[in-house]
């Protein structure tokens, strides 16, 4: 089987995870956790699944849980088959209103004040996103989105997943949070950003100028330091790049490391380590209690489940999750996306603005829109 018959099945309130290795349908739900304290969900859920071992844990974690819990289902049925393979993009429909959340002027300013309260001192990275509020005539076909997203490979893990509040987050991230099989963990932490261009010498610049970006190294560094603290406890051996790799989606280019691990308890799950990750630099900030409050004040919205996690485990702990970015929530009739970048001293403002209207391209580009 391959994830065509997936995707054609999907419907809202499904999980669905797609990678260049295979495709998981998760559907209806034998139990649910939910709760804000994501460590003790994360040593609830293994156990409630020894008692299915065929099954899997499936769902998502917020970016913050002040706002809103995690969520973790074990669907009533789990279907896996190939990745999804190219196929035509399935027609969406134009948006009757377009709003900004907030208007572009006052992100720029938000990043403005970040980028002088970092260079204070005290804080070293934050990260600021905004939203797109879309509102439709007619239901949004989700499953279209979904489609458009895996078949198109627009990142590396394609993803829906129902919410707690009856809405589904779409999406397709290039960002591994962690993976465990067996003992080995593998962590694929992003930072550092570039557009792609439909012009190729245009967009072998920029990833030229990215590779070469002082600014964006300080952004990675981080981050990748911060990854490598956490798991450096869970493993007994830690394989991490000196420096980051140039890594692509369809819309753009990133600074990636690929950091590896061998664990030294193979009791230590997947969703504990994720757990024990987020909210990571890559769409938090450094130090990360500080960075999560200034993104309170001067973001104008909760951020949900975007920049979470989302993924699954097996009963043995094994398991992939996903950073939960380039995404919407998907309502009937409305659709908000989100796209955030991260601030350090010698950050832009303007460039700031852009590189989130780049990101927001993930989604539009699924949903044949050009906005
Ligand atoms: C926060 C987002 O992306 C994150 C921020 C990045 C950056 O600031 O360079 C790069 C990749 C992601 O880790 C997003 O897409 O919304």
């Amino acid at each position: 089987m391959d994830a065509d018959r997936l995707l054609e099945d999907y419907t809202p309130g499904d999980f669905f995870f797609g990678t260049s290795r295979r495709a998981i349908l998760g559907s209806g739900s034998q139990q649910v956790f939910t709760g804000a304290d994501v460590v003790s969900l994360s040593e609830i859920v293994p156990e409630a699944l020894a008692g299915s071992p065929e099954s899997l844990a499936v769902g998502v974690l917020p970016f913050d849980t002040a706002g809103v819990p995690g969520h973790i289902i074990i669907p009533e049925t789990v279907r896996v088959a190939g990745p999804a393979r190219p196929r035509e993009r399935k027609f969406i429909g134009a948006p009757s209103a377009v709003r900004a959340v907030p208007d572009p002027v006052r992100h720029v300013e938000a990043v403005g004040r970040a980028v002088k309260i970092l260079r204070d001192g005290g804080l070293r990275k934050v990260v600021l996103a905004r939203a797109l509020d879309l509102e439709f005539d007619f239901d949004v076909p989700g499953q279209a989105i979904l489609h458009n997203l895996a078949t198109d490979k627009a990142g590396a893990y394609t993803y829906a997943a129902g919410l707690p509040n009856g809405r589904s987050l779409i999406g397709a991230t290039p960002e591994l949070l962690l993976s465990r099989v067996g003992g080995q963990v593998i962590s694929h932490p992003h930072a550092g950003s570039m557009p792609r261009s439909a012009d190729p010498v245009t967009d072998r610049e920029n990833a030229d100028i990215l590779a070469n970006s002082r600014k964006d190294h300080v952004e990675h560094a981080i981050l990748t330091e911060a990854i490598v603290e956490t798991l450096r406890p869970f493993c007994r051996r830690l394989d991490v790049p000196r420096s980051p790799s140039l890594v692509s989606t369809p819309t753009m280019w990133h600074l990636g490391t690929v950091v590896k691990g061998e664990l030294a308890d193979r009791d230590v799950t997947a969703l504990r380590l994720a757990a024990a990750l987020h909210p990571t630099p890559a769409i938090c900030g450094s130090p990360t209690e500080a960075a999560r409050q200034l993104v309170g004040e001067l973001e104008p919205f909760d951020r949900g489940y975007y920049a979470g996690a989302v993924g699954w485990m097996t009963p043995d702990g094994d398991g992939e999750w996903a950073v939960s970015i380039r995404c919407a929530e998907v309502a009937p009739r409305a659709l908000r996306l989100y796209a955030g970048g991260g601030i350090v001293p010698a950050s832009d403002p303007k460039a700031e603005l852009d590189e989130t209207s780049a990101k927001f391209q993930t989604l539009l580009r699924a949903m044949g829109l050009d906005l």
